[in-house]
Order: C-alpha cells, then sequence, then structure tokens
C-alpha cells in the first residue's frame, strides 16, 4: 500500500526488487518541481568518502536530534547484516548538496536509479537550490499516474564506466533497471556505442579552427542522435553547448542563438530557474555576441540544429 508524503504528487511504495520507491500519484509534466526538500541532517563533503572517529562521532549525534519518526524511517532504509547499521544506511544519503556537503533528505533519498539506456531512462533529476538550501526534484520527462520517478545515480556519461559496475562499487547494489536487465548482447552493444561517442567528443574542442565547422557541426548532430538512442537525452544540452560555441567562435549570430536556446530549454528542465547555467544560457540566447570568444575564428555562417534534434529535446 502506498505511503503519501508531505508532497501531493507522490507516494512511496514497495518496488519489487529494490526495496521502496517513490511514484506518481497524479500526471506530472515536464519541468515541474516534485519535491523540494532540507536534509536533516548535513555533513562536510570529505566525511562522505572516508568517515573517521570524529565524522561518526557527528553523525550519531545528527541521528539523535532526529524526531522519532524520522528515526524509525531512517532505520527503515536497507542495510545488510554484515554492514555497521548507521554507515550501511548512510550510503544511500550521498548526493552532493552544492560543493561542500552531503545531506540526508528522507523523501528524496527514496528515489530509485535507473540506467541511461534505449528501453528506459531517469525521468527526474535532482538539484541542490543553494539559496533555497534545499535539495529539489524535477520532472525531465512527462510522469504517468503510477509510474516510478528514477534518477541517475551516474550522471557523467564523459567518465563513464559500465554503470552496473560503478554501482556496486559506490553504492554496493546490483541494478536491475530496465537497461541492466537486457540481453547482455544489447549492453555490449550500447557500452561500445558510448565508449566510441566518449572517444569523439573528447576531442571536439580541439577540432575547432583546424577543420570544416560545417563537418563538426555534421559530427556533433550524429553524436546527439547516438545519445538520444541510448537515452541520455542531458547530452543533448553538453553537445548543443558545443555547437554553440563553434557558431559563435564564427559570428554565426543566427545559428548561435538556436543551439544556446537548446540548452536553455534543457538547463531549466533539469535544473530548474535558479540554476546558473540556465541565467547564462538565457543571456546568451538574448545576446549570443556576449560569448567571451565572438568571431574569434572569423565570420562565416554555419547550420542550427536540425529538426530531429529538436523533437528529441522535447521527449
Ligand atoms: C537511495 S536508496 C533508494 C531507496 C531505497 N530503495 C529504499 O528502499 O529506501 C538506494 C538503494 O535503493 C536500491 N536501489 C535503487 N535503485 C536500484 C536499482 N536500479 N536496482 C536495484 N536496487 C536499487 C539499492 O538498495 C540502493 O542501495
Amino acid at each position: 500500500m502506498p505511503i503519501d508524503t508531505k508532497f501531493p504528487r507522490i507516494a512511496i511504495a514497495d518496488i519489487p526488487g529494490k526495496g521502496k520507491g517513490v511514484i506518481a500519484k497524479e500526471l506530472i509534466p515536464r519541468g515541474t518541481l516534485i519535491i523540494s526538500e532540507r536534509p536533516r541532517i548535513t555533513l562536510p563533503a570529505n566525511a562522505s568518502g572516508m568517515i573517521d572517529r570524529q565524522g561518526l562521532c557527528e553523525i550519531v549525534a545528527s541521528l539523535c536530534a532526529l524526531s522519532a519518526e524520522d528515526a524509525e524511517f531512517f532505520m527503515s532504509f536497507p542495510c545488510a547484516s554484515s554492514e555497521n547499521p548507521i554507515l550501511g544506511r548512510l550510503k544511500h544519503f550521498t548526493p552532493c548538496f552544492g560543493d561542500d556537503a552531503f545531506g540526508l533528505c528522507l523523501t528524496i533519498c527514496r528515489v530509485n536509479h535507473t540506467c541511461y539506456s534505449p528501453k528506459a531512462s531517469p525521468n527526474a533529476s535532482y538539484v541542490w537550490n543553494k539559496r533555497a538550501k534545499e535539495e529539489e526534484l524535477y520532472a525531465i520527462r512527462e510522469i504517468h499516474e503510477g509510474q516510478e520517478i528514477e534518477v541517475s545515480y551516474t550522471s557523467d556519461i564523459t567518465i563513464y564506466e559500465p554503470p552496473p559496475a560503478y554501482l556496486r562499487s559506490k553504492f554496493g547494489f546490483e541494478c536491475l533497471c530496465k537497461g541492466c536487465t537486457r540481453p547482455a548482447v544489447e549492453r555490449r552493444i550500447s557500452e561500445q556505442r558510448i565508449l566510441a561517442y566518449n572517444a569523439i567528443v573528447l576531442h571536439l574542442h580541439s577540432r575547432f579552427g583546424h577543420e570544416n565547422p560545417l563537418q563538426i557541426l555534421r559530427d556533433i548532430e550524429r553524436q546527439i542522435l547516438i545519445v538520444c538512442e541510448e537515452g541520455y537525452t542531458f547530452e543533448i544540452a553538453r553537445r548543443a553547448d558545443d555547437a554553440f560555441e563553434l557558431c559563435a567562435l564564427y559570428g554565426d549570430a543566427t545559428s548561435a542563438q538556436q543551439w544556446v536556446e537548446i540548452c536553455r530549454d534543457c538547463y531549466a528542465v533539469y535544473f530548474g530557474p535558479n540554476s546558473e547555467l540556465l541565467k547564462t544560457a538565457q543571456r546568451l540566447a538574448a545576446r549570443p555576441q556576449d560569448f567571451r570568444e565572438w568571431k574569434r575564428l572569423g565570420s562565416r555562417v554555419l547550420a542550427g540544429p536540425v529538426s530531429f534534434i529538436l523533437f528529441c529535446t522535447f521527449q
């Protein structure tokens, strides 16, 4: 039986094989702020890697200050019998809050992980709101009533390591998402494609000014198509940012503006209205000429995004 929370659009429910999870109680449109939650406990970031005796004492003191209800909630997180009952549970609370702390949010920490894959990918993302000092969870896709809300615990594709190994070593669980439970051959194909993608984007910037920029833009479009097929929707923003830079280096205001509008719209959905990335993208969309290296490589008409990229961006 799902348990209601103080956030009206969601409930906590049992998810087969994953313990508890968060489900939508109603249709949640893309871009919605689903949860905004102040951590009950915050700890310095260095405590998240190696917790020493002093760190453990601080954690225990913080846990003792929880209300009986919150303490019970904390204890309901999964912990293997071989693990320390506090440290084993704390590993569920590692999202970083800003650069300097990690914390325990009682509801957001119930959100399970899914890898990016052609079968399924995250429908939500979390972000730390520095001003409000709250962790926020945004819907990055439309989420249907009854659907599980899932984020990725491994967001950075450019330091790609096959997610199951990373999850095992960092969080100590075997991932049961739709991507990881695909046949091995399908997973291997995806891994090869992502590795090839990483190799190409790693050298993208060093090609600027040395190769035909139209060819580079075509390569960027091809890479965007690959990541869309593999479910890594946020990569669209990263590559659109590269394309924006290239067009701005050649002083093509129209194309630069179209590319940075993609970044702006992705950041708004992924990071909410307060993000610095969003503000920068909004500023550059209004005046691409403010790019710090505007026209450094000359003056040339390039190309904006083709329609399939716009289509992928708004899925
Ligand atoms: C942050 S907690 C999420 C809430 C947790 N399911 C619970 O019952 O409280 C992370 C833990 O949830 C489980 N989990 C999350 N995503 C999973 C997945 N894709 N496959 C299997 N277990 C998962 C693992 O036990 C993991 O250590």
